[in-house]
């Protein structure tokens, strides 16, 4: 057994989407992007949808200039070890971990991601039981952008024989919801869905199925970039809150009231609203299951 640092991890998951946290206030520790798989993977490591470092915006070079607004900043990976703007469960699960460590007590904190700082509230009360302790966290996921198509077209979902238009919306990180009459049917999700024109998503993208529950309620399925089908994702259930809304002619910016939809992913339940001034808000648990040390020995070795 070697003396290296055994750097901490923790487990948590908002609905279902699950993430590796790594503390590391000072941003020392150096991940690969191999390392990363090498964690998230669910046989030979710990197992995650992605992983999530803890750094303080002053430590990390993309995080700086947001300092004197957000004490710490999110670096989300995917589980194949690359790169995401924005994760919006994952910045839920980053807000509990806080408070857990007693970094911050209950109440108001702004996180800054890629996509820039994120204003998050922890609520006071929990509800306990299978969501955990703790209260539901908030999280102000900023304006929904949806691009009109460009000169490659409007944007198709394929899964094997079936095509489905998509309507693109970037929450900070990209999507491309499509409303389907089945979610079984669209959902062979564990392979990729082609997303065409590619040129609308030149870094890739997210892809979200919906289907209607009832009035402002839809549940969704989501192909994570980087990740696979995943059991929530958070960016994706705001996509997908934004996209129902415009098609059902709900407008919150020009009837100048919220707009609220419930979104079920596989994972459980989100509750976003679409505000006035545009801005998307999101709603719903996040839980730390477990904590440990990674071990630098296996680390190495899985590496080669
Ligand atoms: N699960 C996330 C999104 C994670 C990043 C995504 N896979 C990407 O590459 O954009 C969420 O809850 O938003």
């Amino acid at each position: 057994m070697s003396d290296a640092p055994r750097p901490a991890f923790l487990k948590g998951h908002g609905t279902e989407n699950d993430f590796v946290i790594v503390p590391d206030p000072d941003g020392r520790l150096e991940l690969s992007p191999a390392a990363v798989a090498r964690i998230c993977d669910r046989r030979a490591g710990i197992g995650g949808d992605g992983l999530i470092r803890v750094v303080r915006s002053s430590a990390h070079p993309e995080a700086r200039g947001m300092a004197d607004e957000a004490e710490w900043f999110m670096d989300y990976r995917n589980s194949d070890g690359s790169v995401a703007e924005m994760c919006g469960n994952g910045v839920r699960v980053f807000a509990r971990y806080l408070q857990r460590a007693g970094l911050v007590e209950p109440g108001d904190l702004a996180v800054a991601t890629r996509a820039g700082v994120r204003r998050v509230h922890i609520a006071k009360d929990g509800p306990g039981g299978a969501d955990g302790p703790g209260g539901a966290i908030t999280v102000g996921m900023g304006k929904a952008l949806l691009p009109e198509p460009g000169p490659g077209g409007p944007v198709t979902v394929t899964v094997g024989e079936h095509s489905w238009p998509a309507r693109h919306v970037d929450m900070g990180n990209p999507h491309a919801v499509a409303f389907v009459d089945d979610l079984a049917q669209a959902g062979r999700l564990l392979d990729a869905p082609a997303v065409t024109p590619r040129s609308a998503y030149p870094h890739g993208t997210n892809v979200e199925f919906v289907v209607d529950r009832g009035p402002r309620h839809v549940a969704m399925r989501v192909h994570e970039r980087g990740s696979g089908e995943t059991r929530s994702c958070g960016t994706g259930a705001c996509a997908v809150m934004v996209a129902a809304a415009r098609r059902d002619g709900a407008e919150p910016a020009v009837d100048g009231r919220p707009v609220t939809y419930t979104v079920d992913v596989p994972g459980g339940r989100l509750v976003i609203s679409e505000l006035p001034d545009g801005t998307v808000e999101m709603t719903g648990p996040a839980v730390i299951v477990a904590e440990g040390e990674l071990d630098p020995d296996w680390l190495d070795t899985a590496l080669g």
